[in-house]
């Protein structure tokens, strides 16, 4: 089936990105409500990404896991890419976090989503797909609000979502990432702890007004836990933020920790 643009209904914009901005969009003949994301060939071909979106592309397209976002289909005419994306109705885990009373969800709702992505990982990390760059912003809420990783390699912001910084936020960074060294897989279980901490604090654990300062606390692995953290949670983190990625909590044992265990039954 080869899929043109004259098959859909273009919606509103759903996010913006570097390459190209998101679009809810509706198939005319099946009424499929989809995202459909719309990369500029001129911007990719200027910044020579073409083997890297090719990449992502082919990656994406063969992945099949509750919690990672469809890749439908894709197609181009001369001057744009179109990729047929899964439609998330709650949108990013960035806006619902902002959405909370407290700008925090409660433990047991951080241990689902903590669950969620962890399984993923564990389907990813399988097929030696790391770094899939898991932040709030790059986490969508599917139907009755499942998570969803959507690897946004383009920094895809929502029209709303504050942290825009060049690279995208240096917060969920591991050690051996600032200090420019190869990453492993264990880079993901570095930001799942980054992300546990700001699901259930409201804040990254090394945020800071300035990147050397952030830096200075990653390399340092300078946090604080409030007192509210259950000491099981506290456990996790601290089993995450570990400055050695050898000795991080591999993703098999993460499943099983008594705060996932007790609050996803
Ligand atoms: O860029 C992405 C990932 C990606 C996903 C998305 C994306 C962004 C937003 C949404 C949404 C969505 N639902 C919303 C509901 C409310 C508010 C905002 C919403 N955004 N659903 N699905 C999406 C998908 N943007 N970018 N993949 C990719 C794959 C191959 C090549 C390549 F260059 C990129």
């Amino acid at each position: 089936k080869v899929w043109t643009l004259s098959h859909f209904d273009i919606g509103r914009l759903l996010g913006r990105g570097k390459f190209g901005n998101v679009y809810l969009a509706r198939e005319k003949e099946s009424q499929f409500v989809v995202a459909l994301k719309v990369l500029f060939k001129k911007q990719i071909g200027e910044n020579n990404v073409e083997h890297q979106v090719r990449r992502e592309i082919e990656i994406q397209s063969h992945l099949r896991h509750p919690h990672i976002l469809r890749l439908y289909a894709y197609f181009h005419d001369d001057v744009r890419i179109y990729l047929i994306l899964e439609y998330a109705p709650q949108g990013t885990l960035f806006n619902a976090l902002q959405a909370q009373p407290q700008k925090r969800f409660s433990e047991s709702q951080s241990a689902i989503y903590i669950k969620s992505l962890s399984s993923a990982l564990i389907y990813l990390h399988e097929r030696d797909i790391i770094h899939r760059d898991i932040k709030p912003e790059n986490l969508l809420l599917g139907h009755k609000g499942v998570l969803k990783i959507a690897d946004f390699g383009w920094s895809v912001h929502e029209p709303n979502s504050m942290r825009m910084t060049l690279c995208g936020t240096v917060d969920y960074l591991p050690p051996e990432m600032v200090q420019g060294k190869p990453h492993t897989k264990n880079v993901d279980l570095w930001s799942l702890g980054v992300l546990c901490y700001e699901l259930l604090v409201g804040r990254a654990p090394f945020f800071s007004n300035n990147y050397d300062e952030t830096y200075k606390k990653i390399l340092k692995v300078d946090y604080k836990l409030p007192d509210h953290i259950s000491k099981a949670a506290a456990h996790l983190i601290s089993k995450l933020l570990v400055l050695n990625p050898q000795h991080r909590l591999p993703l098999d044992q993460i499943i099983l920790h008594p705060w996932i265990v007790a609050h996803t039954q």
